[in-house]
């Protein structure tokens, strides 16, 4: 590694904290989210090849230094970026076609060597019973404060696997279930997935994504649940105190799966004193395996 290089001394590891899934959810298996916080380290120094300033402190780009992979992304020009209505985001590791293939590219070499998350992610053992043992493909969001991701899924073209690593400013990630029953109408309502199936508003889960975290959705999760971001410029988030249910939290206020997880103290603190926690930008990347991948010779035929 080149020393100008900040270290990413941290060894890959499995720290963290499997969330079992509350007995009411009917969820076989019991176990299909992991948490890890802290997954990469605090960026410490930035590389000699990119310019220190201004453009990192100006604008959209003024941010939080805590990676260097998001000193990167930054640093990224714009033909890379798609912009959807929501968020904008690139595509790291080649495009996948409409019937799911995929056409492979390399990764930026920040995310094999700087740090190697893929090397990290394979660690986790999350990626064991994939076809190709580790992610292929990524997806990188950048969310502006008030902006989400409605409730979906991922969808059966990828492995039913999906790591992704929070970047920047936390969130609050739902889990939701469908609700095929019309009448379950949930204090929130429930709303039609475009799939024509309903979903039930009232998340099954609900966690606090704190930066540098990676969070891991595999089994019914993956595959039988939803999950979402509200766009909102605020979380309110029960602390253990208002659990108690003599509390002022204001009624959007959520409560969490994996608040004994927590690292950020600072954070706790802020739910603690009732405290709303206000977003920035956060950059999300969600990593997975994709199992068709094409050969030059197929890309050639036009398959
Ligand atoms: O930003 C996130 O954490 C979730 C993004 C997501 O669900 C997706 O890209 O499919
Ligand atoms: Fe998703």
């Amino acid at each position: 590694m080149p020393e100008d290089r900040p270290t990413t001394s941290e060894t890959p590891h499995r720290s963290g904290g499997l969330l079992s899934n509350p007995a009411n959810l009917g969820i076989e298996g019991g176990r299909s989210v992991l948490y890890l916080p802290n997954f990469i380290t605090v960026c410490c120094s930035t590389p000699r090849s990119l310019p220190l300033t201004p453009t990192l402190t100006s604008g959209r780009r003024r941010t939080i230094f805590n990676s260097e992979v998001l000193v990167q992304i930054q640093e990224s020009p714009q033909p890379k970026w798609k912009n959807l209505q929501n968020r904008r985001l690139q595509i790291w590791g080649g495009e996948m076609t409409a019937k799911g293939t995929l056409c492979p590219a390399p990764f930026p070499n920040f995310v094999t060597q700087y740090p190697d998350l893929i090397a990290r992610l394979k660690a986790t053992e999350a990626f064991e019973g994939s076809p190709h043992g580790v992610p292929n493909h990524i997806i990188m969001n950048e969310y502006e404060a008030g902006q989400g991701i409605m409730p979906h899924e991922d969808g059966p073209k990828y492995h039913p696997v999906v790591a992704t690593l929070s970047l920047g400013t936390h969130c609050v990630f739902h889990y939701y279930r469908y609700s095929d029953d019309a009448s379950s109408t949930t204090p929130h309502g429930a709303e039609n997935s475009g799939t024509g199936r309903s979903i039930d508003r009232t998340p099954v889960l609900s966690l606090l994504l704190e930066p540098r975290s990676l969070v891991i959705s595999f089994g019914d999760m993956y595959t039988a649940h939803l999950h979402g971001i509200e766009d909102t410029f605020e979380d309110h988030i029960k602390s253990p105190v208002d659990l108690g249910g003599d509390s002022d939290s204001p009624a959007n206020a959520v409560h969490i799966g994996n608040w004994d997880l927590l690292q950020d103290q600072k954070l706790k603190e802020m739910i603690t004193r009732g405290e709303p926690l206000l977003r920035s930008t956060r950059w999300s990347l969600t990593c997975r395996d994709i199992p068709k991948v094409s050969t030059n010779l197929q890309r050639l035929r036009g398959f």
